[in-house]
């Protein structure tokens, strides 16, 4: 038996993976973490939607969304391609199934940015690998403003966009932590402390390390 007090890398922590959910109201910033943990952190990767809504100036068809015709989604539906979707903004939008189940096995970690419609199917699946996050804005009047600021919705898409804020909202309590975007990085932190810790929690892991292995005489 070697000596349990060396560190060896083979000593790294193996678990599962996880499903990464940040949902808020249109506009309360879940985009703009969204990027910013994909910049931050390499071993998580997005679960790239697919949606009949049309790209805005600068969304990339396969990066921000699949971008898909009426006719494309209803075949994605009917060939049960979808692990979850949903009617938003008179839309559709949903989550390919692709190859998130064996890449939770391999501990490889999904990020989603879905409306709380999305998060419970989700949750229903598979409940012990999902995270939920739920983004606040301060308040109202800076939704609003930073709908308006991001100047890509006229006048009454934004207006729509704050009614379903409420709806959207009153679905808060459903989800495992939340986060209020006031200063962007000071809420970024708070999103890596939620996913750094989520990833060290016991019932992720999928083994134990060699030396405690040893250690338990097994
Ligand atoms: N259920 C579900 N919701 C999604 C999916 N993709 C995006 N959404 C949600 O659809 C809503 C509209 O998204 P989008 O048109 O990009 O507008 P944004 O929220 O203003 O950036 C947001 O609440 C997204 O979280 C998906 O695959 N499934
Ligand atoms: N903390 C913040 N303070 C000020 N503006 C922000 C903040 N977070 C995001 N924004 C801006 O608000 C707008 C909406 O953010 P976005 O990430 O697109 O929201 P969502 O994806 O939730 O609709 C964007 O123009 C973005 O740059």
């Amino acid at each position: 038996m070697g000596d349990p007090t060396e560190t060896t890398p083979s000593d790294k922590l193996h678990r599962r993976g996880l499903l990464f959910i940040l949902s808020s109201p249109s506009g309360a910033g879940k985009t703009t973490l969204s990027r910013k943990l994909l910049e931050r952190d390499p071993e998580i990767r997005l679960s790239v939607s697919a949606t009949t809504r049309p790209p805005r100036p600068g969304e990339e068809d396969g990066v921000h969304y699949h971008f898909v015709s009426d006719d494309d989604f209803d075949r994605m539906v009917e060939e049960d391609d979808f692990y979850e979707w949903a009617h938003v903004f008179g839309y559709r939008y949903g989550t390919p199934k692709g190859h998130i189940r064996e890449g939770l096995k391999n501990g490889q970690d999904y990020l989603f940015d879905i409306d709380w419609q999305g998060t419970q199917q989700l949750k229903q699946k598979d409940d012990q690998d999902v995270v939920t996050v739920f983004v606040l804005p301060p308040s109202l009047g800076e939704l609003r403003r930073r709908l308006e600021a991001r100047a890509q919705d006229s006048a009454e898409v934004i207006d729509s966009r704050m009614e379903r804020a409420r709806a959207e909202i009153s679905h808060w309590a459903e989800y495992d932590y939340v986060v209020i975007n006031d200063d962007v990085d000071e809420c970024f932190d708070r999103v890596c402390e939620v996913l750094d810790a989520e990833r060290m929690r016991r019932t992720r892991q999928t083994g134990l390390i060699p030396f405690v292995r040893e250690l338990m005489g097994g």
